[in-house]
């Protein structure tokens, strides 16, 4: 009897740990002493899978979508497919007295279904289901009119046939989650009743930030906010209480030359960006399939840009003059910003569908703040995931560095302030991890799921500048002398805040790419319908979110730097609690959505959000 059933090379169908859905997949070799073959799928994800969890091409091939059998795992299919196939459909008596439109649109709500959905059953690493919590599989096919959607649904079908669980869970937790599959399935169902045409993204959907009213305020708000704070920073006291400071005319701050400057550092970005210096990855399929590539080079870039501003510094560059024209860099900025946004609408408009983001809504003001398209590309140039951590955040460290050697000059010191420095190297630390772990990126909310518009526009090139630099900006004019034993307990605290962030940051990437890792095989996990799994153990069993706890724990350890002589320094604390609890709860959103009753036990498991047995 041969050892082995599949020989390397050949291309048979491989289940995806934790689902029951079976991918495209290559034999690479086979180990004869654990009897487990190693695959690769087509994202290049290896995995190591047992003979049982493999299947040949053909068995997909040969089945008919009526089967009868009646083992356990087929009666299960078989019921799915009824299930799904009444609520995803209309009533029979209101399709027959249904419009011709109406019927139009109905069919269009379906095909968008189709075509949301292919993705997520060929793609294992995905993630762009974020409109929809049913199971792919099991969605009804009558009017997909692509030959080919209609083989990767049969297969699909097919595949949820097959249903025996993954060896990576423990036994007992199977029963568990036979539980959640039930009740989600109930679910999905019926969501699906309610909400068939629901998941059409442009029509009827619920706006964020307070819709209309709430966008057009934050607008408006922002840049005058920004102003007013730093007017009050550069006050001799910038006590709250004090009348706050008028604002200049626009033409007061504006400067050609500043400006000028400003485009000067965009564009050796852009260079910086354009260079063929490190690794291409794929970021998560999109909805039609598509994976986008991406160059992480932001590393580089921090060097080459340190490179350059090292040697300017050594000419003699006067750095001051940014300091100086603080405000006036602050203006450019969001001139430039104000104009790119008007630029990404306009080229937004004409988009393909399926190139819109998940939160567009097709209200013009409210697509121009969240952003209309959804990875606007010039080329292979990617506007917003360029934008997201290049200009802006190797800005900020720049700026640190102005304001480290601004109070040199004003405060006549020969090295800088103990805080100065805790400041400058805390948020440098933040900015070298951000760009060390680039690929990281292509996993948040801002990349998967929101468009690139004013709201990341302002966020990428304005407010994270000139707001993150605050603290380094308050030091130069109101210096703060930090005892050793209090800057040791901050670098601690610092420490921890890191370790949290970091560790929940990787631990989830890792997961999320190979969701077999070894090295995570310890951490105990919930099955959710879509084939991706919740962690429920490790950071993610701490809390919901424990990102952003060891993010805000940072955040801490940056105002405290500061002293406790006025509030301003801790403006971007409580901005950064408010931000952070707002995205959890967009994000909490999105994950029932996502998720549906999956989500639900998480929470029951995990049920604080952010800080433990607080919030
Ligand atoms: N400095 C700043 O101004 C800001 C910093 N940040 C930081 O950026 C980082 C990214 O944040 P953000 O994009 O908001 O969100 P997260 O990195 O927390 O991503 C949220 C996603 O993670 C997945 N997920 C949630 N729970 C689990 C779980 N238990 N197991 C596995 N996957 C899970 C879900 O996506 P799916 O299941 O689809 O993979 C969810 O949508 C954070 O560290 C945050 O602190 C964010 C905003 C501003
Ligand atoms: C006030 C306003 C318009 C807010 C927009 C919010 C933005 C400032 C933030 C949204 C998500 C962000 C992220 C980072 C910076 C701030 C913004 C743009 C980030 C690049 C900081 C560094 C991190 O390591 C990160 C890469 C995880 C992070 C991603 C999200």
């Amino acid at each position: 009897m041969p050892s082995r059933k599949f020989a390397d090379g050949e291309v048979v169908r491989g289940r995806w740990p934790g689902s029951s859905l079976y991918y495209e997949v290559e034999i690479l070799s086979h180990d004869s002493a654990s009897q487990l073959y190693t695959v690769k799928y087509k994202d290049g994800t290896e995995l190591e899978l047992k003979e049982n969890d493999i299947k040949p091409l053909t068995s997909f091939r040969q089945r008919k979508g009526g089967s009868t059998s009646s083992s356990p795992s087929r009666r299960r299919g078989s019921r799915s497919r009824s299930r799904s196939r009444s609520p995803g459909r209309p009533p029979k008596s209101a399709r027959r007295s249904a419009s011709a439109s109406h019927q139009a649109d109905i069919k269009e709500a379906r095909r968008e279904v189709e075509v949301k959905l292919t993705p997520l059953i060929l793609k294992p690493f995905g993630n762009s289901i974020s409109r929809y919590n049913g199971e792919p599989e099991h969605i009804e096919r009558n009017d997909v009119p692509h030959k080919n959607t209609q083989e990767k649904f049969n297969l699909s079908q097919e595949s949820s046939y097959i249903a025996t669980q993954y060896s990576l869970r423990p036994k007992r937790e199977e029963v568990k989650l036979k539980e959640i599959d039930s009740k989600e399935e109930k679910f999905v169902a019926k969501e699906l009743a309610v909400r068939t045409f629901e998941v059409t993204p442009i029509r009827a959907k619920d706006l964020e930030f307070g819709g209309v009213p709430g966008v057009f305020l934050i607008m408006f708000g922002l840049p005058v906010f920004l102003f007013l704070l730093l007017l009050m920073c550069k006050q001799k006291d910038p006590s709250l209480l004090n009348f706050p400071p008028p604002l200049p005319a626009l033409y007061e701050l504006w400067e050609t030359r500043v400006f000028g400057v400003y485009l000067l550092w965009f564009l050796i970005q852009v260079v910086f960006y354009l260079l063929p210096i490190g690794k291409v990855v794929e970021g998560t399929p999109l909805i039609d399939g598509r994976r986008l590539k991406y160059r992480l080079n932001g590393f580089y870039a921090f060097i080459l840009t340190s490179a350059v501003i090292g040697t300017s510094l050594f000419q003699g560059v006067e750095f001051h003059y940014v300091y100086s024209h603080f405000l006036q860099f602050a203006l450019a900025a969001t001139v430039f910003c104000v104009v790119l946004s008007v630029y990404l609408y306009m080229r937004s408009l004409k988009a393909p569908r399926n190139d819109l983001s998940p939160a567009s809504s097709g209200n013009a003001v409210y697509d121009f703040f969240i952003g209309r398209e959804l990875n606007p590309r010039i080329g292979t140039f990617d506007l917003k995931y360029f934008c997201e951590l290049r200009p802006g955040l190797i800005g900020w460290v720049v700026i640190n560095l102005v304001m480290l050697l601004a109070e040199m000059k004003i405060q006549d010191r020969a090295v800088p302030s103990l805080a100065m420095i805790l400041v400058n190297s805390f948020q440098l630390l933040y900015v070298v991890d951000a760009l060390w772990n680039e690929e990281a990126l292509l996993t948040t909310m801002d990349i998967i799921h929101d468009g690139f518009g004013f709201m990341l526009a302002f966020g990428d090139l304005v407010w994270v500048p000139f707001i993150y630099s605050f603290q380094a900006f308050y030091l130069v004019s109101h210096p703060n002398e930090v005892s050793w034993p209090m800057a040791s307990l901050i670098i601690v605290l610092k420490f921890c805040g890191y370790v949290i962030f970091r560790g929940a940051n990787s631990q989830k990437n890792a997961f999320r790419k190979n969701p077999s890792d070894p090295k995570l095989a310890h951490l105990k996990t919930i099955h959710t319908s879509t084939g991706k799994n919740l962690l429920v153990s490790g950071w993610w069993g701490f809390v919901r979110h424990p990102n952003y706890l060891g993010d805000l724990i940072m955040a801490l350890a940056w105002s405290l730097a500061c002293g406790f002589n006025h509030i301003l320094p801790y403006f971007y604390i409580i901005y950064f609690t408010m931000l952070l609890v707002h995205r959890e709860a967009r994000d909490e959103y999105h994950c029932k959505k996502k998720y549906g009753v999956a989500w639900e036990k998480y929470c029951q498991r995990v049920p604080y959000r952010i800080f433990p047995y607080i919030y």
